[in-house]
Parts: C-alpha cells; structure tokens; sequence
C-alpha cells in the first residue's frame, strides 16, 4: 500500500530525517516510535507532503506520489491527525466531521445556489455518513456540543473522526493516546482494530505510550537522530540493545 525509498529531510546543519524506508501492507497496523526529536513528525510530514522532502520516493498503490500537493494526497486517500489537536472549537462536533466529508462531495455549484433537490439529497448523505462515523466513534452523544467544551480524550477522538470523514485508505496518527488515561488508551486500542475492520484502513501510528505500541502494532519502526535504527515485532523491538540504549540515552542527556 504505501513504500517510501529512503526519505531525507535536511534543514540546514540538521538531518531531521536521514534515509528512512518502509513497506506497509494493506491492513496493517504499524508503529513508529523513538525519543523526542528522533524524526518522527518529519517523516509523517513528508509523507503527506507538507514538508518537501530533501531526497527520496514515495509509493502509494504503487503509484510514484512524491512532492504532490497535501490535498493531493488527502484525495489519493492517505489522511492524518496531528500531535496538537487541530480542530475547529466554536464548530459542534457535527460541524467538525461534515466540514471534513466536503473532500468527498458530489455536487456542482449551481446545485448548491439553487438548493437543488441534488445538493439536498447529497448533504443528507453527508450527514448520515457523518453520524455513523461518531457514533463508531462513542461521540454521537456529543454531536451538538461545541468542540472546544469536550473533554481532551474525546477531541483526540474527534480528530480520528475527521480523518476518517475523508474516507482514508491509510491513516497516520500522530500519538493518537497522548493525554489520555490507561482507561481511554484500552478503549482507543480497541477501537483503532474495529476501525481497521470497518473502514478497511491501513493505520501508520506514533505514540510515546510503550503500552499502545507493543500491543497494538504488528510491525514496530524505531527512529533515532533521524536514523532507523530497528524495525520487527514488538518483542524484537522490546529486546532490541540498540533501542534500549537510544532511548536510555535521550534519558541521560534529560530528553
Ligand atoms: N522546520 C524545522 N526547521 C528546523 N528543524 C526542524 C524543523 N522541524 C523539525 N526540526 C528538527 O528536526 C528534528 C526532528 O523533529 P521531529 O519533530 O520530527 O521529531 P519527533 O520525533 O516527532 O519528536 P517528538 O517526539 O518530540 O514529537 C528535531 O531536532 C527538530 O528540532
């Protein structure tokens, strides 16, 4: 589904990102971890295209999507949530999702003018579709409460929700557990596998939760100074001496 042939981002005397490369099955649940600054943001930033890679390809069904445009890429089908949460908070969390569903509208202008009985039919749709995906989500409950009044763990979710809304075939998250309790981690273990199996995604995740990772990823990525440093199973990672050290050693210098 997706390959990426030795990325690099360089900013001036700094390789953010040196030659990194993956394959990702189709359905598969993937991990990439490392200690702060290790690249990882980089990488899904160059890997939707908002920042220009220095070298390197990217592959997506096997088509060559290297420098396209980050609307391109949303279009193509690979979406993304961010480390900070990006979401709109004077908008319901209805608002929030329907915004999102626009990439996939299907009507013309005039249509939408004249309130046309197809623009009309085509918003009904929109909405729907909207509503399944929060209540997949547990926020149906939340649709009319503005977004800025949920609680942290909730508009984490609701940023899946509006990644989702643009119909995604492969899902980045950016530390989809940050900030949550062990109790909303579990859940959203959970429901990261159900909405494997229901929206047929192929997910690419980094969390600094260990917990997360290890039990939910097949395969395990492990960024250090913008180096790939290891990549296998959970177990193999957990047992890697390399990564122990990477991260024993941002440890000692207080990262
Ligand atoms: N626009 C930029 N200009 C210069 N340096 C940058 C820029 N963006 C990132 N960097 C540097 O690139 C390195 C990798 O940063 P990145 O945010 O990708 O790391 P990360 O692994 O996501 O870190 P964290 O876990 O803290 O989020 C860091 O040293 C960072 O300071």
């Amino acid at each position: 589904m997706l390959e990426a042939k030795e990325l690099t981002k360089q900013y001036k005397g700094l390789r953010a990102v040196a030659d990194y490369s993956v394959r990702i099955k189709q359905g598969e649940i993937r991990g990439l971890i490392g200690p702060n600054g290790a690249g990882k943001t980089t990488t899904f930033n160059l890997l939707t295209s908002l920042v220009k890679s220095t070298s390197g390809t990217i592959y997506f069904e096997g088509k060559d999507i290297t420098g396209i445009r980050p609307d391109q890429i949303a279009e193509m089908g690979i979406c993304r949530t961010f480390q900070n949460i990006r979401l709109f908070k004077n908008l319901t969390v209805l608002e929030n999702v329907l915004i999102a569903t626009q990439i996939n509208k299907n009507y013309n202008f005039l249509s939408v003018l004249l309130s046309l009985p197809s623009f009309l039919k085509e918003e009904k749709r929109l909405i729907n579709y909207s509503l399944e995906i929060l209540e997949t989500m547990g926020l149906l409950y939340a649709k009319d409460i503005k977004a800025r009044n949920l609680p942290y763990g909730q508009q984490r979710k609701l940023e899946i929700a509006r990644a989702l809304a643009v119909k995604p075939k492969l899902l980045l998250l950016d530390e989809p557990a940050a900030g949550m309790n062990p109790k909303e981690s579990l859940e959203l273990m959970e429901l990261i596998r159900l909405l494997r199996g229901k929206f047929k995604l192929t997910i690419l995740l980094i969390e600094h939760d260990m917990k997360f990772v290890m039990n939910l990823c097949e395969q395990i990525q492990v960024l250090s100074y913008g180096m790939l440093i290891a990549e296998g199973t959970a177990e193999e990672i957990r047992n890697n001496p390399e990564v122990i050290s990477a991260y024993l050693g941002r440890a000692a210098e207080g990262a």
